[in-house]
Order: structure tokens, then sequence, then C-alpha cells
């Protein structure tokens, strides 16, 4: 194929935009949460695997954490169990953790590895679980009474976790030996228990351990969006506070927002709710002058 003089000219132009990030990002690590409903389909995925393959080659160290949500929801229902969530967390009896642990730790997890390693990066998949990753307690979620003078309601939501601690060494080692690790959001506890964490939950604290320079989540809708369906380009603690307290942060936004803010306050420079459904999401994110999504800085 031919180039015509102004597209070569535009290709040159959006190439070279690419150099102050490559040298900014070099020896960085940018933890990239792959949403379980932004993995519609293939070319999109092929997309994203492309992206990770890239950002590795050129000297970043990328590192996946992906949710699958709505995959773990699907087979569920072909067991005759429905989703019930509170505040964006799956509630997890016995039967629903061996679901969950089935669907992220061995086939959302894989399909991604696979993905990548065919588009010629060496990616591992782990779960929390292997070499002590993630160690978990108990979540136990407020809920306010709808008497207001009575205190808030504790609601125990079976099987979730919350993350106690992540141990980085295992991702260091990959990182170093060029890997590229790709992690299910499955947490050990104290007594050996199997904990189900939210995908943005493990992305956000890995981030502050692993001492990322950004954190980007992938979802599907183009970021966050403010009553009215505009989207919000950027957002401040405040804003966020607002947001969420006004209900315009809702369901799966919230653990996004809340461990996107977390993140930002605790070293990551900066954390961005992107749409997983534009082809190369990523890859416009880290590497062009474009803003995509939602920034949320401290
Ligand atoms: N203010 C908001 N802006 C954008 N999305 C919101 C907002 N409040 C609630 N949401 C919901 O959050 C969803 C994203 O969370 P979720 O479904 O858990 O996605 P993922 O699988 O990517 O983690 C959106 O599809 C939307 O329905
Ligand atoms: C406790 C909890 O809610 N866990 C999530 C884990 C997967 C996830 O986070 O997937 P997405 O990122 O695709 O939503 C769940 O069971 O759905």
């Amino acid at each position: 194929m031919s180039l015509t003089p102004t597209s070569a000219a535009d290709r040159a132009r959006i190439l070279t935009e690419a150099l102050p990030y490559l040298q900014r990002f070099r020896g960085k690590t940018i933890v990239i949460k792959y949403g379980g409903n932004a993995m519609v389909d293939d070319a999109l995925k092929q997309g994203f695997a492309r992206d990770v393959v890239l950002m590795k080659l050129v000297g970043i160290n990328p590192v996946v954490v992906h949710g699958g949500g709505p995959q773990i929801g699907k087979l569920l229902e072909r067991i005759g169990k429905k989703s019930e969530f509170v505040q964006g967390m799956r509630v997890t009896d016995r039967e629903t953790m061996d679901v969950v642990e089935m669907v992220l730790g061995g086939l959302v997890n894989k399909e991604i590895v696979n993905l990548i390693n065919r588009q010629g990066g060496k990616a591992v998949g782990l779960s929390g679980k292997d070499g002590g990753l993630i160690r978990a307690n108990k979540m136990m979620l407020t809920r306010r009474s709808a008497d207001e003078k009575l205190p808030p309601e504790i609601v125990d939501i079976g099987h979730v976790g919350e993350v106690k601690a992540i141990d980085p060494q295992l991702v260091a080692l990959l990182d170093n030996a060029e890997f590229i690790p790709v992690i299910a959001p499955i947490g050990v506890g104290e007594d050996g228990e199997t904990y189900n964490i939210n995908a943005d939950v493990v992305a956000g604290k890995l981030a502050i351990t692993l001492k990322a320079e950004k954190l980007i989540l992938l979802t599907n809708t183009s970021g966050v969006l403010d009553r009215e369906g505009k989207l919000l380009t950027g957002l401040s603690v405040k804003q966020v506070h607002d947001l969420i307290g006004d209900g315009t942060i809702s369901g799966g936004m919230l653990p996004k927002v809340n461990y996107a803010l977390d993140a930002v306050l605790s070293g990551v420079r900066t954390a961005h709710i992107i749409d997983g459904r534009v082809p190369h999401a990523v890859l416009l994110e880290v590497f062009t002058d474009e803003g995509v999504g939602t920034l949320i800085r401290s």
C-alpha cells in the first residue's frame, strides 16, 4: 500500500508524538485493569493484547489485572443462580465462589494470557493465591438504614475479600525476566479461605504496592459521566466525593472511582477510567496527547 504525502506526514507526526511518552514511561510500571465488560469482541481483545505487548517491548512494565463479572454472571445463570450486587460487589456464597474461581482463575485468565502470547508477548497467568501474591480479609459493607436515626447496618456479602497485603516479589521477578503478569482477582485469607475480590480493588492496591506510574481502568463507558450523561474528563478528590454523595456515581463505577482515588492519594501519579470499547484505548492513553476518558489525580 502506498501512502499519500499527507497520510505519511500524519503517520510520522503521530509516531513522533509518542517520543516524550516513551521517554517518560521507560522502566516504569503501568497497571491496567481489563474489565469483563470491555472484553467484548475478538478484534478489541486482540488490539488490547497488541498494546500490552508493544508497551513491554519499549521498556514499560505493564501489569494486567482482569475482571470477568459478566462472564461469571453467564455461568451462574447456566446453573440457575442469579447475580446479586451490593455497592458494586457480588454477593458470594460458597457455590458462587467456586464459579468465580473457575471463571476468573481459569477461563478468563488463560484467554488473556493466550491473546498476549499470540501477539508475541510472554504472559504468565496468576491468581492471588500464587506465590502468596494477594492476602485478603473478609469484606463487610455498611449500608445506611432507612431510618436516619439508626446506625448504619452491617451487610455480610459472603466470601468477598478486601486486600490485606500484596507481596510484589513474584510480579517483580516476572517483570525483570521480561514476562507480563496477568492477575486474576482472587485472594487468600489467613485460614487458607478463598476470597472473591473486585478487580478494581486489586488493580488499585497493586498499583500502590508496585509504585506504579499509572493506573488504567478499562470499562464500557467513555469514562465517568455526569447526571446528563456527559463525560467528565478530569476529577478532583472533592468532585469524586460530591458525585458519590449525590448518587451520580453508583454500581460498578463505585469501586473503580474509590480505588482510583485511593491509588492517586497513595503515590500513583495518575489514574484513568477509559473506554475499553474504543480500539487501542490503552495505546491512545499512554502514547498520545489525546486525553481519553476520565483522569483522576490527587
Ligand atoms: N457516573 C457514572 N458514569 C459512568 N458509569 C457509571 C456511573 N455510575 C454508574 N455507572 C455504571 O458503572 C458501569 C461500569 O462498571 P462495571 O459494570 O462494573 O464495569 P467493568 O466490568 O468494566 O468493571 C457502567 O457501565 C455504568 O452502568
Ligand atoms: C467482589 C466482586 O464483585 N468481584 C467481582 C470480580 C470480577 C470483577 O471485578 O469483574 P469486572 O471488573 O468485570 O466487574 C465479581 O464477582 O464480579
